[in-house]
């Protein structure tokens, strides 16, 4: 078996040899342990009937290990570099397909160049499942995995990744705690999820600053059958975060205000629930967001998921840094009238 030294020597001539260096803004940390590669590739359950959509592929290390075991892989990787490094050492597999591209168009949404390859994967038989396998760049970590959690028709069968520790500890996080957020909540109602394993940043060239994780994510057909409609569930959570601290009923207000007559409809639509309207959406479990995104969906109807966020330049795609109190009023919505936090989830 190759050591992690003997891999990080490798890969060092390697990339001197072809003038590159990691790229930061990439988020370029190799796995240099193989022990590592090889327990990702365990918890995949890899097979034949699988098609696997890996981002982020680098020198192509896992991706060659896994295309032996698998029907088909398709790889996105951003830097041409690294896609070229892949296209070496996959050179002579028919089944791996590398795009060279962002995986993420409009910054949050899967590129639908790669969707397109995936569907092409699992057209050619019936009986393949898609699984999301990778070593993920963290900053895309959070879309691409919430983004196929709620896909209609590409939710994979298992996700088994490599994200940072922080990212993997939100996900299992329990209400009312500082981690506890979209993603949580998100995660949590559609899929089973486990920590295999807490990675030292000394299994990755170069080391990153901090502890990583890989996650084993597995989407469950019966949680997410009990959420009629995904995307506006997604929108929810996604939505009600981004004002963590207000209490639910100004949070409900202001996020919907055009479909509110006054805020008393708001206090029914939350005595209904068995919620009281001083609750704070970091105490609410993944049921009570069930259900709190159904009665909304029924209250008011589907143009309200076409309503842009109260803010949208302050407000991006996600909420959910704990604890971050941007505009020092101590109620930590980053913004006197309806900001984001900022952060990534969800
Ligand atoms: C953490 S490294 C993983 C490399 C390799 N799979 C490994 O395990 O050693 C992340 C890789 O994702 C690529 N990447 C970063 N952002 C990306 C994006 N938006 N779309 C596709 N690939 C991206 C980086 O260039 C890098 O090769």
């Amino acid at each position: 078996m190759t050591t992690p030294r003997q891999t990080l020597s490798y890969l060092r001539h390697l990339f001197e040899h072809r003038g590159i260096a990691p790229n930061r803004r990439y988020g370029q940390n190799f796995l240099i342990d193989l022990n590592t590669h090889d327990l990702i590739a365990r918890s995949a359950e890899l097979g034949p009937r699988d098609v696997v959509l890996e981002v982020g592929p680098g020198a192509g290390a896992l991706t060659a290990m896994m295309a032996e075991k698998v029907s088909a892989v398709v790889t996105v990787e951003i830097d041409p570099a690294m896609a070229q490094l892949t296209r070496e050492a996959v050179s002579g597999l028919q089944n791996v397909r590398v795009l060279q591209q962002d995986a993420l168009a409009r910054k949050s949404e899967i590129a639908p160049e790669v969707l397109d390859s995936l569907r092409a994967g699992l057209a050619v038989a019936p009986d393949r499942t898609l699984k999301l396998v990778a070593n993920l760049p963290y900053h895309v970590a959070t879309p691409i995995i919430s983004n196929l959690l709620v896909h209609p028709e590409l939710c994979p069968s298992l996700m088994v990744v490599t994200i940072q520790r922080e990212l993997a500890d939100r996900m299992m996080a329990e209400p009312h705690g500082e981690m506890y957020g979209a993603l949580s909540v998100l995660v949590q109602a559609l899929a089973d999820a486990e920590i295999v394993r807490i990675l030292s940043p000394k299994v990755f060239w170069p080391r990153p600053k901090v502890e990583s994780a890989i996650i084993k994510i597995v989407p469950s057909a019966e949680k997410r059958a009990a959420i009629p409609d995904l995307p506006w569930f997604h929108e929810v959570v996604r939505r009600v975060f981004t004002l963590r601290r207000k209490n639910l009923r100004v949070v409900l207000y202001r996020l919907w205000k055009p479909y509110w007559r006054d805020k008393a409809q708001v206090d029914a639509l939350l005595e209904a629930l068995d919620l009281t309207g001083d609750v704070r959406a970091e105490a609410l479990n993944v049921q009570e967001f069930i259900d709190l995104a159904e009665a909304l969906r029924s209250r008011l109807g589907p143009s309200a998921a076409e309503l842009p966020d109260p803010d949208d330049s302050e407000t991006p795609e996600s909420d959910d840094h704990p604890a971050d109190d941007e505009d020092g009023d101590g109620d930590g919505d980053g913004g006197g009238d309806g900001g984001g936090e900022g952060g990534g989830d969800g």
